[in-house]
């Protein structure tokens, strides 16, 4: 195993104005539970921003709501320069096919093969017809998740690691802008974890995405995040690098790199 890849990213916050995610103040709140209290957080062009946070803060409401699943109740929300909360229903609809989402329970179709469950998302949403030029977009997705040999299989014969990787295919084959991911790492040994989160910047890079990555694994934090943001209790509390976070005086933000 190469231990430089395992080193925290080298790769500096990308600086400038070329803010992608503009989250100002956002509130959400389920009946009394009030979730989200004031949750601020600018994501830039090429970044991975990992959100760090103990279960129930608000971490998954929070890329829910700039996913589009949920809404606000108060704040201001901007995706790719645009106020999502001024867009009618085909602006929305537009402006969600350049997100991309790898939630926890994105679960791949079992009763159709890998090259199926890939060019469904081409036939549903990109509306695609020509069968030859999909091909060429599973294969080359593939490719870039290093699976070209599990094209005929069915997701049963996968192992964990490799659906994984599937469902990133799946994700960057409609080829988002911006892409939300729920604990990628999930339910996956320390080894392929790390093989998970590895891809996760290599795709990054190749395809200049930008990310929001809710992790609990320290390990996947300190190889994908160029920021990592620290949510307590429906705000952020802290923004810095892995590096930075880790010496916090702070108890409550020490503890998570302990
Ligand atoms: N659709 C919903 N309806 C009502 N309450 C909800 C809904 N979604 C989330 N909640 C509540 O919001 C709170 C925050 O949940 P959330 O899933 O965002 O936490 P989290 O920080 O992502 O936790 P974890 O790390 O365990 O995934 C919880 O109290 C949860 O019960």
């Amino acid at each position: 195993m190469n231990d430089t890849l395992v080193q925290e990213k080298a790769r500096p916050p990308v600086a400038g104005d070329d803010v992608v995610i503009r989250i100002e103040h956002l509130k959400k709140a389920f009946g009394d539970n009030e979730v989200l209290k004031d949750i601020s957080l600018e994501l830039h062009r090429g970044e991975n921003i990992v959100v760090l946070g103990r279960s129930g803060q608000g971490k998954s409401v929070t890329i829910q709501c700039v996913a589009g699943l949920l809404e606000p109740d108060e704040g201001n929300l901007e995706v790719l320069g645009k106020e999502v909360k001024e867009l009618s229903e085909d602006e929305l609809k537009e402006l969600r096919s350049k997100l991309g989402f790898l939630f926890q329970s994105g679960a791949l179709y079992d009763s159709m093969t890998v090259r199926e469950n890939l060019m469904f998302p081409l036939t549903r949403v990109l509306k695609m017809k020509d069968e030859a030029e999909m091909e060429k977009w599973v294969t080359d997705v593939l490719e870039s998740v290093g699976l070209e040999e599990a094209i005929d299989k069915y997701p049963a014969d996968l192992s964990g690691g490799m659906r994984k990787r599937v469902g990133l295919a799946r994700t960057l084959i409609l080829r988002p802008e911006i892409i939300l991911y729920d604990e990628p790492t999930t339910g996956l040994d320390p080894i392929t974890s790390r093989e998970i989160s590895e891809l996760i910047v290599k795709l990054q890079e190749k395809y200049k995405t930008s990310s929001i990555i809710i992790t609990h694994d320290m390990a996947c934090a300190r190889i994908v995040a160029d920021r990592i943001a620290v949510m307590n209790e429906g705000a952020f509390i802290a923004t810095g690098t892995y590096d930075e976070l880790s010496k916090s005086p702070d108890e409550l933000i020490n503890n998570f790199f302990k």
